[in-house]
């Protein structure tokens, strides 16, 4: 039998596996299910926190469908709680600084990466006003930060049909990685509102590395102009940026309960 935590930052929820001495040989299969809502435990992303040699803990992701990816800003704000202190996190994504704050943690998600070939796109463009783009929906920017996204600045987030377009995105040749697709809308002096269509886990009630995309875009764009409060369905981040540096996110974590499985039934 092993041990596991079931965690959540703004409802993105993870089930969390400590596998600092030794534990699950983690499979695509077995992480998708594990993840499956019906007939496993259920959860967005799937995350294994394991030794490292260079920094406090190691943190592996899978996404729901499976697939392992570099970045989940939302299970980076969990794992302070999770391991019981502040710590410095080696990812697929570089390391990462995490801290407690209260309800929650601080988190130095590092540079974006904003060239062509790093989000990655499959051919090369300028990465703020993208020269493409699908239906209605405007240009939109891409940027990495660990992991790819796309960003559209939209009028009116009620009117995008974003569970027909997410998917549509995700998947389009122009994105040889697959993509994180973020719809936003600016509400407010600093102020955005974002609904994501997260690569392989679909709509999530909030995507943090999402939200950090999202503002850096919205900083190159001269849309905000310091700390952005992002609203997410599930609740609200703050984002930090300028211009060269690295990205703050700060924003809630909640643990919800221990439990045991026997991972060989997966
Ligand atoms: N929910 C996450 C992002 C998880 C990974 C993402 N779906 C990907 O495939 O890159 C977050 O909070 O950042």
């Amino acid at each position: 039998m092993g041990r596991f935590s079931k965690m959540h930052g703004l409802g993105n929820d993870f089930v969390v596996i400590d596998a600092r001495e030794g534990g699950v040989e983690m499979t695509a299969a077995r992480a998708q299910a594990i993840a499956d809502r019906h007939a496993g435990i259920g959860c967005d992303q799937l995350i294994l926190i394991g030794p490292s040699e260079r920094a406090d803990v190691s943190m592996r992701i899978f996404n729901s469908d499976g697939s392992e990816v570099e970045a989940c800003g939302n299970a980076t704000r969990c794992v302070p709680l999770f391991v019981g202190r502040d710590v410095l996190i080696e990812t697929k994504a570089g390391l990462l600084d995490a801290k407690a704050v209260d309800g929650g943690a601080s988190v130095d998600m590092g540079a974006p990466r904003l060239d062509w070939d790093a989000i990655p796109l499959a051919y090369a463009m300028d990465t703020l006003a993208m020269p493409v783009s699908w239906e209605e929906l405007p240009a939109p920017a891409a940027v990495n930060v660990g992991n790819p996204h796309v960003i559209f600045f939209c009028d009116d987030l009620d009117a995008v049909d974003v569970e027909r377009l997410g998917p549509l995105i995700e998947t389009d040749p122009l994105f040889p990685a697959r993509v994180n697709v973020n719809f936003a809308q600016i509400i407010g002096e600093n102020h955005i509102r974002l609904i994501v269509w997260e690569r392989g886990a679909g709509l999530t009630r909030a995507c943090g590395t999402g939200a950090c995309a999202t503002a850096v875009a919205a900083v190159r764009r001269k849309l905000v102009s310091g700390p952005a409060k992002v609203s997410l369905p599930g609740g609200d981040l703050v984002i930090d940026w300028r211009p060269g540096g690295h990205i703050v996110m700060t924003g809630p974590a909640t643990h919800v309960f221990d439990g045991e499985a026997d991972w060989a039934r997966f």
